[in-house]
């Protein structure tokens, strides 16, 4: 099932949750929808599932395929539904929680009984909990739990699949099977998706999309490779992983920062450039194109790499590198080493102004 947005704005009262909004999701698609906190993903999501409604206005629209549902009730979307917070009915065991949906559909829809409990069992097989059929709430842990809410939002068979924060209470190990879980799923029953979260690994792992917004707006839509590869605006490149910020004054294609120097191809006067942690590179000496000393202040070992912070007094806040094991032994970095810091590359935004469009900053 395709979507289709057209023109989807939305005011509480005087305050605008989102300006005049367009987004077209491709029949099968996954969306993460990914923003900081206000930034208008639940307004959306709502919006798509008919528990809010859009500002009125003749140009808007919502359309599910060729249907356009832009007036039609939540309850006839035909939309399957996972939150944060497992809203599982308590007093019923994991398999009454699952057929639940089934066994209150009008008559004429409902399925046989054998039926239900056939559809229920390939459910909770798919999200490997048939064990535990019997049990209640309480006596799963979070992640079962979050796989219940699954199970029974796919029950219904819905075409489209609304998913807010769903794996936002669980802890990181959790988190990243339950992700596994969903692509899987999706792949296999082939709905539509759109989740919302606040955390850019996960957007990034997940989605086949990400919709990037911020203050009510989309800032970029793209596959998390393109994203992250060519942010639209700084905002996006700042949001999507850590950055380092140079700051300083650019004479002949060298911006300069108390005793740090970096070449820069750059309009004279106050520049800001950014780097990431993997954009820079540690060593004993300068090279030609950077002067960057530092002291070392934390080393930290995580998984493949090792994150490094520094800092100098020509850094406004520390910078962070990630650094190879290899290279962090033969530097033998521990804190208090002095190094230089190398940029392998580095990007700048022109500061924003009217006359200078987001999707015109430049990113070398
Ligand atoms: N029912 C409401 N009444 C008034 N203002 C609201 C309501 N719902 C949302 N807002 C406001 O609309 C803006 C967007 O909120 P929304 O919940 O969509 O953001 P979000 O990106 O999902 O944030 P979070 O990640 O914190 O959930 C915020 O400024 C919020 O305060």
């Amino acid at each position: 099932m395709s979507i289709r947005l057209e023109h989807i704005e939305k005011h509480f009262g005087r305050s605008q949750a989102l300006s005049p909004t367009d987004l077209d999701i491709a029949n099968g698609e996954l969306i993460g929808l990914l923003g900081p906190s206000g930034s208008g993903k639940t307004t959306l999501l709502r919006i798509i599932a008919g528990l809010e409604t859009p500002d009125a206005n003749p140009r808007t629209r919502i359309l599910f395929g060729e249907r356009d549902v832009t007036r039609v009730h939540v309850r006839d979307r035909r939309i399957g539904f996972v939150f944060q917070h497992y809203a599982l009915f308590r007093h019923m065991s994991v398999f009454d929680n699952v057929a639940f949906g089934l066994t209150v559909l009008p008559r004429r829809e409902r399925p046989s009984s054998g039926e239900i409990r056939t559809r229920v069992l390939r459910l909770l097989e798919m999200v490997q909990l048939s064990h535990l059929a019997n049990r209640y709430p309480a006596q799963l842990s979070g992640g079962q739990q979050q796989r219940v809410s699954l199970a029974r939002a796919l029950a219904l068979k819905p075409e489209v699949l609304l998913l807010d924060e769903p794996f936002g209470a669980l802890d990181a190990k959790v988190r990243q099977e339950l992700r596994r879980w969903l692509r899987h799923l999706h792949d296999e029953l082939g709905f539509t998706s759109v989740f919302v979260t606040h955390d850019q690994e996960e957007a990034l792992e997940l989605s086949d999309r990400v919709v990037v917004m911020s203050n009510g707006r989309i800032e970029q839509i793209d596959t998390p490779e393109a994203l992250y590869r060519s942010p639209a605006n700084r905002f996006v490149f700042e949001f999507l992983g850590d950055v380092n910020l140079l700051e300083g004054e650019v004479r002949d294609g060298v911006l300069t920062c108390g005793d740090a120097q970096l070449k820069a191809d750059l309009p004279e006067g106050r520049q800001e450039l950014l780097l990431r942690p993997h954009e820079i590179e540690l060593a004993t000496t300068p090279d030609e194109s950077s002067h960057l000393p530092a002291t070392v202040t934390a080393v930290v070992p995580v998984g493949a790499e090792v994150r490094v912070e520094l800092s100098a007094d020509w850094m406004n806040e520390p910078w962070l590198a990630s650094v190879r094991h290899e290279q962090a032994s033969q530097l033998t970095l521990a804190r208090g080493s002095r190094v230089y810091a190398r940029a392998l590359t580095w990007h700048h935004y022109p500061a924003p102004s009217a006359s200078v469009q987001p999707s015109l900053a430049a990113s070398y």
